[in-house]
């Protein structure tokens, strides 16, 4: 076990969100000690002239993101975009260096390398411990497995957001075998901040603000492969998954309905069991109170899941409901849990369980 008090973290993307949000949970952190902060396009600039609400790093420059910057700290976060941060880590890696890499790109996260290259495009960089702590493995009623895996890893891939949002959803259903994922419909509306910071066209407030908009419709989110995974993991056979987003006027959150087929024969009242049996003792992934509904404002900075399930007995399908901030339990918070166990720190160290409302 990696037993490591205070630690030295370098950061490469830290102008953009997801950069900027993991600076912002590290500043809480009582053992990290921030080192090199990187960018590409805004190299040279102040941090402070690209994320003024983080004004104890406001005069700290950006250097250009390279091995040179990032080497000789005990653990680099990767921002970047995917594709980037895997000639990163593998470049860190032929120098020998020694730090816990965490990438919260997507570089990492599939086992499959086929649908990497279906979904992304591009050569796949390897499959890195998977970074939600939570995930069940089949035939668990509990998340212990992924732990242990997380529990002195020295490579981290962290979930995309989205991700994370419909597995904590779902996967308690899969694992207690009430649900059959073979047709899981699920619906997003997701924060801007998910596209990241780079300006994008159809976030001009003309375009957006006062709109909803789908994106990616008719099953070509890269997120896709990623979901079936992690329910497989939880012991699906076979997973289908319609997978549609929709960008609501709200910089962060994610708020994801996901229904899937009850098992035929299901008690009803064995459903909620399972979700409160996954959940009960989780310090992050709350199961609310019957009749309460999770909204993203109610986690708003917080590295939290607030999930809610129920049973459409006339559809014959369970519904869930997920809210998370994206860049906190979507990203960074999500990020740090993990980092916490590889380095055999307690899991919710420096990690937000409260929101900023309203
Ligand atoms: N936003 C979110 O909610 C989530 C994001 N992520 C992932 O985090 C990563 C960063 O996303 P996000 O912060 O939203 O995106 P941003 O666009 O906000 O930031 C991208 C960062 O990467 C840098 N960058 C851009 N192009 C390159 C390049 N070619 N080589 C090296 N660095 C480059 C940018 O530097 P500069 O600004 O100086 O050009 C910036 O620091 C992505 O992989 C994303 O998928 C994961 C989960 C959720
Ligand atoms: C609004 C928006 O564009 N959201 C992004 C979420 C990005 C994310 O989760 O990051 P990864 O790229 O690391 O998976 C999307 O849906 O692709």
């Amino acid at each position: 076990m990696f037993m490591h008090m205070t630690f030295s973290v370098a950061v490469a993307g830290a102008s953009g969100y997801a950069g900027g949000e993991m600076l912002r949970v590290l500043l809480a952190h009582p053992e990290a000690r921030i080192g090199a902060l990187t960018a590409h396009s805004n190299a040279g600039a102040t941090l402070g002239s690209i994320h003024p609400h983080l004004r104890s790093l406001a005069d700290r420059v950006l250097e250009p993101t390279g091995v040179q910057a990032l080497a000789g700290h005990d653990v680099v976060v990767l921002a970047l975009p995917h594709g980037a941060s895997g000639a990163v880590a593998a470049e860190l890696a032929e120098r020998g260096d020694s730090a816990i890499v965490v990438d919260l790109g997507a570089d990492h996260r599939l086992v499959d390398p086929v649908a990497w290259e279906t979904y992304y495009g591009s050569a796949h960089a390897g499959t890195w411990p998977y970074g939600l702590p939570e995930l069940l493995h089949a035939g668990e009623q509990t998340a212990a497995a992924q732990r242990e895996a997380l529990a002195g890893a020295r490579r981290i891939a962290v979930p995309g957001c989205n991700v994370t949002a419909v597995t904590l959803g779902l996967q308690p259903g899969v694992a207690a075998g009430v649900i059959d994922p073979v047709d899981v419909v699920a619906v997003l509306a997701v924060g801007y901040s998910g596209a990241g910071r780079t300006l994008k066209s159809h976030l001009l407030a003309s375009e957006a603000l006062g709109s909803a908009q789908p994106y990616a419709v008719g099953g070509t989110h890269r997120h896709i492969p990623e979901i079936a995974q992690n329910l497989q993991a939880a012991g699906a056979p076979d997973v289908t998954i319609s997978f549609t987003p929709t960008l609501v006027p709200m910089s962060r959150g994610i708020l994801a309905t996901a229904t899937a087929r009850l098992v035929e024969g299901t008690d009803p009242a064995a459903v909620r069991a399972a979700w409160e049996a996954a959940y009960a003792d989780e310090p992050f992934v709350h199961l609310l109170p019957e009749g309460q509904w999770p909204t993203t404002a109610a986690t708003l900075g917080a590295n939290t899941a607030l999930v809610q399930v129920a049973v459409d007995a006339r559809a014959g399908r369970v519904v869930t409901v997920t809210a998370i901030d994206n860049l906190v339990k979507g990203t960074a918070g999500g990020a740090l849990q993990s980092l916490n166990l590889a380095l055999g720190l307690p899991e919710t160290l420096g990690l937000p369980l409260e929101g900023v409302a309203p």
